[in-house]
């Protein structure tokens, strides 16, 4: 899933973003900024673990794409000194696929399954047994001479990601120790990390350029180090390559990535709701009808922030856009 547009937001990894990957992930806790309670009830379960010289419960991570929930896999294999094995849900295909990954894994390893909620039904079931008793069922042989035959695994710690925990079935959902919810980030976590990046790649930046950025960056480290890349090019070429605040605002205003960071996406999505629906309430579907974006995509990746930064509220009967939005759009607020 690589795409090469230009859309700052986009939900795809990029190319860009594989290499920043490489060089811009923390690989310690201790490096890792922000979700502090997520950090403090890893630290506990991580030295426990350790202790005992037991592997870590199976631990699912949840939240909106480019949170650093990868990241937070890998730290917590090199924190127990495991090594890990990375696949995706819609990676294994067959029950077969997943029974021979399990059965390769060494003792304590941490095998990491994104998007985990889109393993089919089949597959799901090898994973059932294999968590909870560390044990594969095989069915030998076929019609009324087969016979089931259980084969022990090495002990391991299943992290499951996903965008969120209400799309995995209740038996997976119940058999992870750990559910951990990373939530969208503050201002100055952002900026941190904007900090750190740049100092990873030797960009001079000064504290209210890296602001700029974070305030800007709707919550995601993921954004934050793509549009750090951005204003890095436009220093360079118009500036004396200093990423000050003025340089800044001036090169996200040329990517027109406004001061709340919202894209055309998401400008479309609050416009049709005002325009064609008087505000709300209205339901995500007939949202979705009338804009042409994908339902998954307006609640995974668009609606989180826009309900952090307060352009809409969730009701029982669909989602309404508040007064702030209007101000925002220099709309005049509907007459009740
Ligand atoms: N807490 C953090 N501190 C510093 N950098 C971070 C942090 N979280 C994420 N990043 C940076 O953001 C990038 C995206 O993180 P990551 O790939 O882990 O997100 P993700 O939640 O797995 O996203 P997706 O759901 O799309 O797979 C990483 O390259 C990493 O450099
Ligand atoms: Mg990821």
């Amino acid at each position: 899933m690589i795409e090469d547009d230009n859309r700052v937001v986009s939900r795809d990894l990029r190319r860009e973003d594989i290499e920043n990957d490489t060089s811009l992930r923390p690989r310690f806790i201790n490096e890792y900024i922000g979700q502090d309670k997520v950090k403090e009830k890893l630290n506990i379960f991580i030295k426990a673990a350790k202790e005992r010289e037991e592997c870590l419960d199976h631990v699912l991570l949840y939240g909106p794409p480019g949170l650093g929930k990868t990241t937070l896999a890998n730290i917590i294999a090199n924190e127990m000194d495991v090594n890990i094995k990375v696949t995706s849900g819609p990676a294994i295909e067959r029950p077969g696929d997943l029974a021979s990954i399990l059965t390769n894994l060494e003792e304590n390893d941490v095998l990491f399954i994104d998007e985990i909620h889109r393993l089919n039904r089949s597959v799901e079931e090898v994973l059932y047994p294999a968590m909870e008793d560390f044990a594969l069922d095989l069915i030998i042989g076929k019609g009324p001479s087969a016979r089931s035959v259980r084969l022990d695994l090495s002990k391991f710690t299943l992290i499951g990601a996903t965008t969120r925990a209400g799309l995995l079935t209740s038996p997976l959902r119940d058999r992870f120790g750990v559910i951990l919810n990373l939530d969208l980030y503050d201002e100055e976590s952002l900026k941190r990390i904007v900090k750190r990046s740049s100092n990873i790649l030797n960009i001079d930046i000064a504290d209210e350029g890296a602001l700029e950025i974070a305030k800007r960056s709707r919550g995601t480290p993921r954004i934050a180090n793509r549009l750090l890349k951005r204003v890095r090019d436009y220093a360079q070429v118009l500036a004396d390559g200093v990423i000050t605040l003025d340089v800044a605002n001036n090169a996200l205003e040329l990517l027109e990535i406004d001061r709340l960071g919202l894209d055309s996406v998401d400008r479309k999505l609050i416009l049709t709701m005002i325009e064609n629906f008087d505000g709300g309430p209205v339901g995500l579907d007939t949202v979705s009808a009338a804009t042409g974006e994908e339902r998954t995509t307006i609640e995974d990746v668009y609606e989180p922030y826009l309900l952090q930064i307060g352009f809409i509220n969730r009701t029982p009967r669909g989602r309404v856009v508040t007064t702030k939005a209007y101000e925002h759009f220099n709309i005049p607020y509907k007459d009740v």
